[in-house]
């Protein structure tokens, strides 16, 4: 008997920039039963024709309500966006824009106290009104100046006077988040990975994370008849989890 999928098993893959999220992403394509939600930057970068992304890098201060609006909404979409399969993994999440990046553009002065208490105030209504939490983080943990030398090689264009003070913030962020656990509202539990190895190696690193995440799949795809169909052993080699309250 089929079993009644009401909501999948949505994984959140969080990161500072150039962590390897969308790589992170890409490792899982070749599973059945998993939706893939990358982090919607074209949109950001074309919207009727305006380049929300390269105007809030310019002139943060003029644009980054705009911007932060524009990603609220985008970010909104991709967590309602409905799912057949068992196994969702977003790129990012409105948790991170709100902890990370809103929060660091209030602490910097950015955004003026006003346009911060309406984007916190927006946040506060969606989370306790639309189901938007994860049941599982992935972090991808890095080295701020290991993740900047890659921004610089990737070369995307807005990006390219993104200094590496900013990285180091949004890093910290990061941390406090989803190591030091200081927002109870996103209880769920994270898995760290080390987002630092090359490619040569970060893949063994990306498996470590297929069994707390295809076995989900696979418990709610035994019920039914397309089974899943891993390609590659799901590997049950001992994981870091971070649990949601930390005994410091
Ligand atoms: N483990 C790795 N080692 C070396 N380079 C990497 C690694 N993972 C990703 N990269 C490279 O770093 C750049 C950023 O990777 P990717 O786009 O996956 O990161 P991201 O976290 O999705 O970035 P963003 O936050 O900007 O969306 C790309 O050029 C990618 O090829
Ligand atoms: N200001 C700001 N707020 C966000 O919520 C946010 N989410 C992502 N980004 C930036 C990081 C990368 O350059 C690029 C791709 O991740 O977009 C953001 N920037």
């Amino acid at each position: 008997m089929n079993s009644i999928q009401t909501k999948p098993f949505t994984v959140f893959v969080e990161g500072n920039i150039g962590s390897g999220k969308t790589t992170f992403l890409e490792h899982f394509r070749q599973f059945e039963d998993i939706t893939l939600l990358t982090e919607p930057v074209e949109e950001w970068r074309n919207l009727k024709g305006w380049n929300l992304l390269d105007l809030m890098y310019k002139d943060p201060a003029k644009w980054a309500m705009t911007f932060q609006s524009y990603v609220s909404l985008t970010m909104l979409d991709m967590h309602r966006r409905p799912t057949v399969t068992p196994v969702k993994l977003i790129e990012r999440s409105l948790f991170s824009a709100r902890y990370c990046f809103v929060e660091h553009m209030n602490r910097s002065g950015t955004l003026h106290p006003a346009q911060f208490a309406v984007l916190d105030e927006w946040f506060r209504f969606i989370q306790h009104n639309i189901p938007i939490e994860a049941d599982l983080i992935v972090y991808l943990k890095t080295t701020p100046s290991i993740v900047h030398e890659r921004i610089k090689k990737r070369a995307r264009s807005e990006e390219q006077c993104v200094p590496l003070s900013y990285i180091e913030e949004l890093h910290k962020l990061h941390e406090d988040w989803l190591i030091h656990r200081v927002h109870a509202e996103c209880p769920a539990p994270v898995l760290v990975l080390d987002a630092d190895l090359d490619l040569s190696q970060i893949t063994d690193e990306y498996k470590k994370s297929e069994h707390q995440i295809l076995r989900k799949a696979v418990n709610v795809v035994m019920n039914s008849p397309n089974k899943l169909s891993p390609k590659k052993p799901i590997h049950t080699s001992p994981i870091k989890i971070v649990p949601h309250m930390r005994v410091l």
